[in-house]
Formats: structure tokens, sequence, C-alpha cells
């Protein structure tokens, strides 16, 4: 049986910070029992106070720091309520700290999978802040007072804010102005208690390389009074608005969107580029929310592909269709595929506009397409995967490696199943071709997305 824990809750200790978990949570050891706290870095040393202890790890939070760390930037009370928030977690960290960080988090699994494959310095952002094109902001009532915020981490309780740090600043100044429309004309916030009330959460994009804004107001019933006049309030503060919409989210759940959107004002998305190719993006479109990065991204996926025009690439997990349009000009024929028929929509929409007619999408799981494609005998030379956290079916790899492709791109956001699929594409007869290349899509977070190229190998 397991001895008991060597500490006890909301009592303090002092211990050094030894290392860093995958969230970016420092860990301190009390008699070989591992903690892990928040704000902590390896190097230094914490009084902390344990605030959770579990059978074989518990958590704690810092009281103070005896010593620091050379990668420490000094935060403010205000950086601190962020990163309580999850808003930006490893904004205690210098910037080059935190792609060292993102890098490490790969060699590490690497290393334990005994896989010597070689890791590139992460590619990061010249300024890693203000970066994100889209906020969803929850509205609720505060002190008597409609107030725009963020809800406290693992709780609902909404704390007022008015610089979101990683948003971007056009965004921010929007968000004031909507509150303040909505104060005006004495709309009343959403209560999740008791699921009365109207106004759920203001949601705004900004488009990167168009100046084009929407404001969508997510309201708990179809009745917005003084909607016309609302709207034109907006766009009369904020001209750079060309979409004021209105969804309706009557259910009482988390999920922000409900299914209907009502345009109040202008058109129903506004247009931008990515990778060259125009996108409408609706308010309940998909669409990358670091455009800036993702294009790094993308563009190094493409260019590992080597396509010549006279290729057929398949696109798995192809979302609104980023990367098989981008990769459509210059490859023979695309074949996407996608499980969110929206998207897929999209995607198609999306190929007209860019005037793409060498592209083919289907709504599926990857993994049954793939034995479908197999089985119908299409050839791919190249296959690009970008699949989701859980990385990839195990079925997906046998169809993609019986296909033969000469190689396979994969755009991965979890490491750690990106370092399993590659022990099993190399059971398939597939070898990583050149070192890892990471890419900073959310700085200040602790999220890692790289691109492996893995080629075939003559057997
Ligand atoms: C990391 S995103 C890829 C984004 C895409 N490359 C783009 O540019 O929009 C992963 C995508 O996989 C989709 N997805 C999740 N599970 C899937 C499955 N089993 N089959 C196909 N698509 C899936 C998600 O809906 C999401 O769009």
């Amino acid at each position: 049986m397991k001895e008991k824990a060597p500490v006890e809750k909301n009592e303090t200790y002092t211990a050094d910070v030894v290392d860093l978990t995958y969230e970016g949570n420092g860990v301190v050891k009390i008699d070989n029992y591992s903690l892990f706290v928040g704000n902590a870095l390896p190097g230094e040393k914490v009084k902390f106070v344990v605030t959770k202890v579990g059978k074989n790890f518990g958590y704690g939070r810092v009281l103070d720091h005896l010593t620091t760390s050379p990668d420490r930037v000094d935060t403010s009370d205000k950086d601190r309520r962020l990163a309580q928030a999850g808003i930006a977690p490893l904004q205690h960290m210098t910037y080059d700290a935190q792609l060292r960080f993102k890098q490490h988090q790969i060699e590490n699994l690497l290393q334990k999978g005994k896989l010597a494959i070689d890791v590139l310095p992460t590619i990061g952002m010249d300024k890693p802040y203000h970066y994100r094109n889209k906020a969803t902001i929850p509205v609720r009532l505060v002190n008597g007072k409609l107030e725009t915020g963020f809800f406290r981490q693992h709780s609902h309780t909404l704390v007022p804010l008015e610089d979101y740090y990683i948003q971007d600043p056009r965004i921010d100044k929007a968000l004031i102005v909507v509150r303040d429309i909505l104060r005006d004309n004495g709309l009343i916030p959403y209560d999740e208690r008791t699921h009365r009330g109207l106004i759920r959460n203001i949601m705004i994009r900004q488009g990167y390389y168009n100046d084009e804004m929407m404001v969508c107001i997510v309201t708990n019933s179809t009745k917005l009074s003084n909607s016309p006049a609302i709207a034109e309030a907006i766009r009369e503060a904020l001209p750079t608005v060309v979409s004021v919409v209105q969804n309706i989210n009557n259910r009482p759940t988390n999920v922000i969107m409900g299914p209907k959107t009502k345009v109040l004002s202008g058109k129903p998305a506004i247009t931008d580029k990515l990778l060259s190719n125009k996108f409408e993006i609706s308010a309940q479109s998909f669409y990358q929310v670091n455009p800036q990065q993702t294009e790094k991204l993308y563009d190094l996926a493409i260019e590992k592909a080597q396509l010549t025009g006279e290729e057929t690439v398949i696109d798995d997990y192809c979302g609104i269709g980023t990367i098989s349009l981008a990769m459509a000009r210059h490859a023979k024929e695309v074949y996407g595929v996608e499980v969110v028929a929206t998207a897929v929509e999209d995607a198609k929409k999306n190929a007209k506009l860019n005037k793409l007619d060498n592209t083919h999408f289907e709504t599926n799981k990857a993994e049954y397409q793939m034995a479908k494609w197999q089985k119908e005998g299409l050839k791919p030379d190249v296959i690009v995967v970008d699949p989701p956290r859980k990385g990839l079916d195990e079925t997906l790899i046998e169809s993609a490696s019986q296909m033969a492709p000469e190689r396979i791109v994969y755009v991965s956001c979890n490491p750690a199943t990106l370092v399993r699929d590659i022990e099993r594409f190399a059971d398939a007869g597939y070898a990583v071709a050149d070192p890892i290349q990471p890419v900073d899509q959310f700085p200040q977070t602790p999220h890692v997305e790289s691109v492996t190229v893995l080629n075939r190998i003559d057997k």
C-alpha cells in the first residue's frame, strides 16, 4: 500500500523548483513527493502553500520567491490574474525561455521514446502578445453593472478586464465600446444559475490583412430590443465594423454559440487572406486565431511537401481547407477530408472564391475516408495530416502507409501524440527526414505546434 503523502493541505513549505510540467507549472519535491505550483521556474527556491494533496502528487500556490531565475519576467498583479484565468499562463517566463521550453518538450518526449531525432529552435513571433484575431468574452452582472471579462479558472465567477494581453488591441478597444453601448441600452446580462437575462457573450473578429471587424452579440433569446439602434451605434463608434450579427443561444449550456445567427447590420461575414487565399469568415466559421504564425507553420508544411505541380495530395483533417487551398496552387489535385460538415462547406466555398478547381472535399472521419480512398485506388504522392490533440487513428496510419506516398507531412499540436505516431509510422515503413520544426502559434501559453516530414523508406 502507498504511504501517506509527506505534506498537509494548507501547510507552508520551502523547496527548489526542479522541473516544469507540460502545462508550464513548476515541479517541487518534498521527500520525493511531487507537487505542481504555478508561477515557479526551474532553479528557483520558493515558499508555497499546499492547496491539494493527491495520492501520487499534489498542488501548491507560491507565496514567495526566495531566489529567482534569469528566465523570469516581473509580473504585475493584473498579469497574475491573466495567468489565473488561463489566458497567459506562461507570462512570467521570458519569451526566449518559452521558446526553449517548447523545443525541450518535444526533445524530452523523443528521448523517452529513445528516438534520435533533432528538434530545431522554435520559430517565435517578433511581438509575442496582442496576436489573437478573435475574442469570445462572457458578459455578466458584477456589482449591479454589465461587465465583460474572464472567468476565474475552474469557476464561473466573472472578473472584469479591459486589456487581455494576447488579443489584437483593436479587439480590446472594441469590447469596451460594445460593452458601453449595451449598458447605455439597459440590456440585462445572462445569469447561468437562473438561465435568465439576455446578453451571454460578445464575440469579435478582426481581419489581419483586411481592416474589417465583426461584432457578434450572443443572446439568450431572439428578442434584442432596440437592435437596429444598437447595431448603428456600434458601426458609428467603430467605423471598421462591416458586420454586426446576433447569435441566439437559448440552451442552458457552456457551449458559446447557438445554431442561429441573424445579421443586424452590414455583411454576414468578414473577408481576410491567409497564404494568398481569400477567406469569408462568418460568425460560426472556424478560422486560425494567430494568422501570422499560421502562415509560418503552413508555409513550412507546403515547403516540406516539395510540390512541383504534378502531385496528388491528401489533406487529412483539412478544416476549412487552409492547407488544401494553399497546396492546390502547387499540386495537380488536392483531396481534403474533415469531420465537421460546416467547415467542409466553407472549404468548398473558399475554393470557388479563389477559383481553384483542383480540390475535392469530403465530410467524414479521416480514418474512414482514408480506408475508402485506399480501396478506390487513390494514389497520393504526398499526405498532409493536421490532427487534433489526440493525434492519428492507428487505422489511418495503416491506410496512409499502404497508399505508399513519397512523403507524409505531419502538422502537430501535441508532441506526445506526435512522438507516438512517429513510432507507429516507423513500423509502417516511414522515417523522419529532417529535424522537427516547432512554430509558436500561441505565445504565453504552453501549446506546442510543429512540422515533421516522414519519407518512405525503400525496403
Ligand atoms: C488542427 S485542426 C486542422 C485545421 C485545418 N488544417 C485548418 O486549416 O482549418 C484539426 C481538425 O480536425 C478535425 N477533426 C477532428 N477529428 C477528426 C476526424 N476523426 N476526422 C476528420 N477530421 C477530424 C477538427 O474538426 C479540426 O478541424
